[in-house]
């Protein structure tokens, strides 16, 4: 069926409610909006589906989700787990607690019990709550950091973690295969109360999570000792992570969190940010005013469902610095690696830290610093939840620390997503730690860096929305793949690794060998003097992304090549548009 016979199907249908076909209605002379909504469905990305709120199958709406969940009832039946049921949370934007209740009714009515948060969670709550309550699955209705018009729709399985092979294909293929909307289940909530299958959730979760993030302190010691002293700003950005992320530091003993007022509150409309995003400067805007007046000394912003934490500190000069995902990432695997290694005597002989291959290699050198493995994954936080998942398996291998340049990170395995509150947590330890030894958190940065090299890395992300964005996307991905580069500011490249044909390639010897790991749309250029470059499309949002990184012998030569390098990608770029 083309794209205009679904909008015909979708007008004609008496499935679908008044206000969608009035909706749909309004932008029947608009063939292009008509094309945008119908040409294809709403597809799982890096981490779920992920769409503008809308009329149309490419869009966010009550039947995407109840088909969604049609497909994952259908999985769940056929891997025979039904009686395990759903954990479901929800985030503070526009129809997430609609979409939240749909996916719970359509649960229940297919004979799987929905346990459904009483109000907004974070998504490291829901990941935990999976775990918790055994269920065999768990779906959170948030579009992360996105903005306003879009909302999407994260899948768990058991583990806790976002849903990887077998179960992703499976979970897809089984929404694919239905093609009939009439046979997408539903019920009242009311009938489903009454057959048990429909359960609110709340206090008792929140406690045991709270518990579980206690249980991740290394150091209450230096809490005791700096927790009245230390300053921290904090902002949810309008999110879930107001609640969580105080109550933890009030209990553990931080007595001066200040919230920033203006964005303390749940809204669906993000009206102080146009893009809640703590990696855009904007986000941080209203917290370093704040910041500023009190004379605090870091500032931490959560996005919206609060697996991200954005992080600024103040050195002992009084200036404010930003810390990158990749940058914060290190400073707290540097933390919990040289604080496990030093309560416990040693490290475990098999522990791990794990990062995606678009962050830092200064990952690999706290590393080999501590003599602990390295493991590299594809872009996506479910993949540093499937090692755990591995290491618990084979019985092979300790967790120690995992995150992404993108800002996430988890410290413990009670949860298997990213979780900006113990991170939260985890950084305010920190910066207590290193205050009892007379230290700010951007002393022990840059000691991190004398100890182990001056890596920078940056990203230049580039929008471009709708069919002919994508279409664009594929292009670039394609040119870049017919002409590979030469060299990127004067950096040769010394092995293209192509993640969808599974193959670095040696640039000298022509030598290929497999990168050991799944088929990914990525291009990843390894270059001379500790230089990379990498190229590919995002999962979450319409942009293509390059992520660069470099090594500098002080930091004011780390960030000089970090500008050359950044100015190549960009006339690169602008080439290619
Ligand atoms: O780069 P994208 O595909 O848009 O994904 C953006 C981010 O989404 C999730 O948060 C993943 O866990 C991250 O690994 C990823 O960086």
């Amino acid at each position: 069926m083309d794209y205009k016979e679904v909008y015909e199907q979708w007008l004609s249908n008496p499935y679908f409610d008044e206000a969608t076909k009035e909706e749909l209605k309004n932008i029947a002379e608009d063939d292009n909006e008509i094309k945008e909504r119908f040409y294809m469905d709403l597809e799982f990305g890096t981490a779920g589906l992920r769409g503008i709120i809308g009329a149309g199958t490419n869009r966010m709406n009550i039947y995407v989700v109840r088909r969604a969940t049609q497909g994952l009832a259908n999985y769940i039946a056929k891997v025979d787990k039904k009686s395990q049921g759903v954990a479901i949370a929800y985030d503070s934007r526009h129809m997430s607690p609609e979409f939240a209740e749909e996916a719970a009714l359509c649960l229940a009515a297919n004979g799987i019990k929905a346990y459904i948060f009483e109000s907004l969670r974070p998504t490291p709550e829901l990941s935990f709550a999976v775990r918790h309550l055994g269920c065999v699955a768990g779906i959170n209705v948030t579009a992360s950091h996105n903005p306003p018009e879009y909302n999407g729709y994260k899948v768990y399985w058991e583990d806790g973690a976002q849903i990887t092979p077998p179960h992703d294909s499976g979970i897809m293929g089984e929404v694919k295969s239905i093609s009939d909307w009439n046979t997408v289940k539903t019920i009242d909530k009311a009938e489903a109360e009454k057959a048990g299958l429909f359960q609110v959730i709340g206090k008792e979760v929140d406690d045991a999570y709270m518990a579980e993030l206690k249980k991740q302190v290394l150091h209450m010691d230096a809490i005791k000792a700096e927790g009245k002293n230390l300053k921290v700003v904090y902002t949810p950005l309008h999110g879930t992570g107001n609640i969580p992320a105080r109550r933890i530091l009030k209990e553990l003993g931080f007595e001066n969190v200040y919230v920033v007022k203006e964005q303390e509150l749940p809204d669906g409309d993000f009206p102080t940010v146009s893009y809640p995003n703590p990696e855009a400067a904007e986000a941080f805007e209203l917290g370093l005013k704040l910041a500023k007046e009190v004379d605090a000394d870091l500032v931490l912003a959560t996005d919206p469902d609060a697996d991200r934490l954005g992080v600024r500190v103040k050195d002992k000069n009084g200036e404010y610095h930003d810390l990158t995902g990749n940058m914060s990432g290190c400073l707290l695997a540097n933390y919990e690696i040289s604080q496990k290694k030093a309560i416990n005597g040693s490290l475990p002989e098999d522990g791990a830290l794990i990062k995606t291959i678009v962050t830092t290699n200064l990952a690999d050198a706290i590393a080999k610093g501590y003599g602990v493995k390295l493991i590299e994954v594809l872009t996506g936080f479910k993949f540093i939840g499937q090692q755990i998942l591995g290491f618990e398996q084979s019985g092979k291998g300790s967790y120690l620390f995992g995150f992404e340049e993108s800002y996430g990170c988890l410290i413990g395995t009670y949860a298997r997503d990213k979780d900006a509150i113990v991170a939260t947590m985890a950084l305010c330890e920190a910066a207590a730690y290193y205050k009892t030894q007379g230290k700010t958190l951007w002393d022990a940065m840059i000691e991190m860096y004398e100890q182990f090299g001056y890596y920078k890395d940056a990203i230049q992300s580039v929008t471009m929305k709708g069919i002919e964005g994508l279409q664009k996307i594929q292009e670039i991905m394609n040119s870049l793949r017919q002409n590979p580069p030469a060299e990127f500011a004067g950096h040769k490249v010394v092995a293209v690794r192509d993640y969808k044909a599974d193959t670095i390639t040696d640039v000298a010897t022509g030598a290929v060998k497999p990168t050991g790991l799944p088929n990914s749309n990525v291009l990843y250029y390894e270059l001379t003097d500790d230089a990379w470059v990498c190229v590919r499309p995002s999962g979450t949002e319409p942009k293509v992304k390059f992520y660069y990184g470099v090594k500098g012998t002080s930091l004011a030569d780390a960030d000089e090549k970090s500008d050359i390098m950044g100015k190549a990608v960009l006339d690169m770029v602008d080439s290619m548009k």
